[in-house]
């Protein structure tokens, strides 16, 4: 696919352009359309799951040349596909694999090649869901659910701690162009003065560009220079890790899928990735949040910072108080003992005041003093300062004894500055590693991500087949159909021990066959004959989708075309009758093809309908590459109108049980025309009664028999 959205198919100018407002990009839009994730297409505003669907269909249409109607040809046909993929898509785990299971659809003979293919894909993932075993609530369907495509970070926190400068215009474009402004501030500067005032605004800066170098740096300042290209891990380190961050669960839900997998069944998951990298990468996204913070513990400096800066005003308010009560306590409990020589001093030259005062001073100040230490050594082990830091718990203190004690708040806040300060310059330090290690693996995320969706969408239908003891079939280029054990899948749903198994055979010879390809499928009410039809659509669908199907051993006729016609309901008006012929003039065309037909006597009446039978049955015998079963309970007359050599099986009812129930074996006898069921019920009231009314029920059976 070399061009643009609009150049495929069903995309017009519209919707390329809300394609690209959502994914960013045209190119992302159609890495969308080219993986065929129906799911991301479908979350643009506008498009439903359904029209999502569509697009791809149309895109596989002019691909591959084929499109779901090619193959199911009628309503009912298209019906069972429906309820078919609606099965397999209930054993996704993910809304990527549920979506992109409607991309499958059956393909017309001609691309034997596709189906053959996918067949090939299909088979080890069976495989690997009848290995693996799985319990209720198990924790590789709990972490399956939880892989999702990965996105961009969305609420992103802005730091307001650190700027970047560009001393160019070049760099600052190229800061803006990879949206560094999201995650930081960004400026351009032109001059030495401009940076330092800038610079005092943040506790980092960064600047790239050597045109200030060899300035002298106030102290006040803390800047960085970088002169030459670095990667974005080590400029911004916030945006890989917030990256993880945003697909940290999907990411770790994913590894958590390999290593089950790995463990369980040794089938070969994503093996670029190998054990160890794949320890390292789960060590490495452990160690930061969902909101792109490295988590406590990877660090013991940063965690000291962050706590020292968390729970300073509670333990400077309770120091505090501690230093008020221990103030005030000393001074009660101390007493003042003046000698005579200090006492008659106070008479003295100097004057009273000043010597008294001078003691007291003394006094109040040893003790003040004696507190203020207590609270900085308590302030210091609380917080677990390191001596350099102390200086700034001093500048909180007054030397000057006040009571109660005042706090010095410049003193605070130069404090928490220079505190800040080294939290974030070794935060920065500590993401920087941390987003180094993960950048070399954002490009494996993907592709882990990417893999494990579409490993969930093979993993269903393993586990659809295995529920329901799905096998390959065997493929073969004549229209027909050998199947052993077969079980229809809408019954009974998954392993349904109560679905009797049916063997049947149309157009492959068999011991009591002779190939025929055109058969008439008789046999009493509820004995199974719809059921037998879905069984065979089903079994057809399925084998021409490349995918396993209900029967134990199946040989299946690759065909262009699936009719399937559904038992209309009464009589139609002379209208819809009209339309119904019309209809059945499809089953013109040469294509290979698949044809079932349930009860079409219903649409008149019965002299008419086996008629109109006969020569719909006499078309399709003359198409060299076409099989068909048509369910009638008008075997006979339908006989009568045509010469061709029409086949006719049974669906025979063994007898009636004690309630009138039939009991039914649901395999068809070949070359057998079935009793009916009013026939069955005559003879079982005849069994049952005596006198005038057996004589009555006896004449009646007879006329069945007569008609034999
Ligand atoms: N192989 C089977 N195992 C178990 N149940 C079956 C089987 N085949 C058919 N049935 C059940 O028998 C009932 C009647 O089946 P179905 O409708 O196919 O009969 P029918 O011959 O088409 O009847 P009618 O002539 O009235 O249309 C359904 O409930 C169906 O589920």
């Amino acid at each position: 696919m070399n061009g643009g959205l609009t150049e495929l198919p069903g995309i017009g100018e519209k919707i390329s352009s809300k394609l690209i407002s959502h994914f960013g990009s045209e190119q992302k839009a159609l890495e969308v359309l080219i993986k065929r994730d129906v799911a991301s297409l479908a979350e643009v505003p506008g498009i439903s799951e359904k029209y999502a669907i569509s697009i791809i269909h149309e895109m596989i249409s002019s691909e591959e040349g084929v499109s779901p109607d090619d193959f199911l040809k009628t309503n009912e046909a298209m019906n069972v596909y429906e309820r078919l993929i609606g099965l397999i898509r209930s054993y996704s785990h993910t809304t990527y694999s549920r979506s992109k299971l409607s991309t499958y659809f059956p393909y017309p003979s001609r691309n034997s090649d596709s189906i053959r293919s996918i067949q090939s894909d299909i088979k080890k993932y069976i495989e690997l869901a009848q290995k693996i075993s799985r319990s209720k609530n198990d924790e590789l369907d709990t972490c399956l659910k939880r892989v999702r495509n990965l996105k961009a970070p969305s609420n992103v926190t802005k730091s307001r701690d650190r700027v970047i400068v560009a001393d160019n215009k070049k760099d600052f474009e190229t800061l803006k162009n990879n949206d560094i402004d999201h995650y930081l501030d960004i400026s351009h500067v032109d001059n030495f003065h401009e940076l330092i005032d800038l610079a005092r605004g943040y506790s980092q800066t960064l600047v790239l560009g050597n045109k200030f170098t060899a300035n002298d740096l106030p102290e006040d300042v803390s800047i960085e220079f970088v002169d030459d290209a670095k990667d974005i891990w080590w400029l911004v380190p916030e945006v890989t890790i917030g990256f993880f961050a945003a697909n940290k669960e999907p990411v770790e839900s994913a590894l958590e899928v390999i290593k089950l997998i790995r463990s369980r069944s040794g089938f070969e998951l994503c093996t670029y990735l190998n054990d160890q990298a794949m320890a390292e990468l789960s060590g490495e996204l452990s160690m930061i949040t969902p909101d792109g913070e490295l988590v406590l513990g990877v660090d013991q400096e940063l965690d000291r910072l962050k706590d020292i800066l968390k729970r300073f005003n509670d333990v400077l308010k309770s120091v505090l108080k501690k230093a008020n009560n221990d103030l005030s306590e000393r001074m009660e409990k101390s007493t003042v003992t003046l000698k005579g020589s200090q006492l008659l001093g106070m008479f003295g030259e100097k004057g009273a005041d000043s010597g008294l005062k001078n003691m007291l001073e003394k006094e109040v100040n040893k003790a003040y003093a004696e507190v203020i230490g207590e609270s900085k050594e308590t302030i210091k082990k609380e917080l677990s300062l390191r001596s350099f830091e102390m200086q700034h718990v001093d500048l909180m203190f007054n030397d000057e004894v006040v009571y109660p004690i005042e706090i010095n708040y410049r003193g605070v806040e130069s404090f928490k500055n220079a505190i800040n300060k080294q939290l974030v310059s070794r935060s920065l330090e500590m993401k920087r590693s941390s987003a180094k290690k993960l950048s070399k693996y954002e490009k494996t995320c993907k592709d882990v991500v990417k893999d494990m969706l579409e490993f969930d969408m093979y993993y269903a239908i393993g586990l659809f087949s295995v529920d329901y003891e799905l096998r390959m079939p065997k493929l073969t280029k004549k229209a027909g159909i050998n199947l052993q054990n077969a079980r229809n899948i809408f019954i009974g749903g998954p392993s349904a021990k109560k679905v009797e198994p049916v063997n049947y055979s149309v157009g492959v010879k068999n011991p009591e066959t002779k190939a025929e390809k055109v058969v008439i499928l008789s046999g009493v009410n509820s004995g199974g004959k719809t059921t037998m039809l879905d069984l065979i659509a089903q079994v057809t669908i399925l084998a021409h989708m490349g995918f396993p199907v209900p029967a134990e051993s199946a040989e299946i006729g690759l065909v262009d075309e699936l009719l399937y016609f559904s038992k209309s309901k009464g009589t139609l008006s002379a209208g819809a009758f009209e339309t119904t012929i019309k209809d059945f003039s499809t089953v013109i065309s040469k294509n290979s093809k698949v044809v079932l037909v349930d009860e079409l006597e219903s649409i008149t009446e019965p002299g008419a309908s086996a008629r109109i039978i006969a020569g719909i049955l006499e078309t399709l015998h003359d198409n060299d590459n076409c099989m068909a079963v048509f369910v009638s309970h008008l075997a006979e007359q339908i006989l009568k109108n045509t010469k061709y050599p029409i086949r006719i099986d049974g669906i025979e009812a063994k007898g009636l049980d004690a309630n009138l129930n039939l009991i039914v074996d649901r395999t068809p006898r070949y070359n057998y025309l079935a009793k009916s069921t009013p026939e069955l019920i005559v003879e079982r009231l005849t069994k049952l009664s005596d006198g005038e009314k057996k004589e009555f029920y006896t004449r009646l059976l007879n006329k069945f028999k007569q008609n034999n």
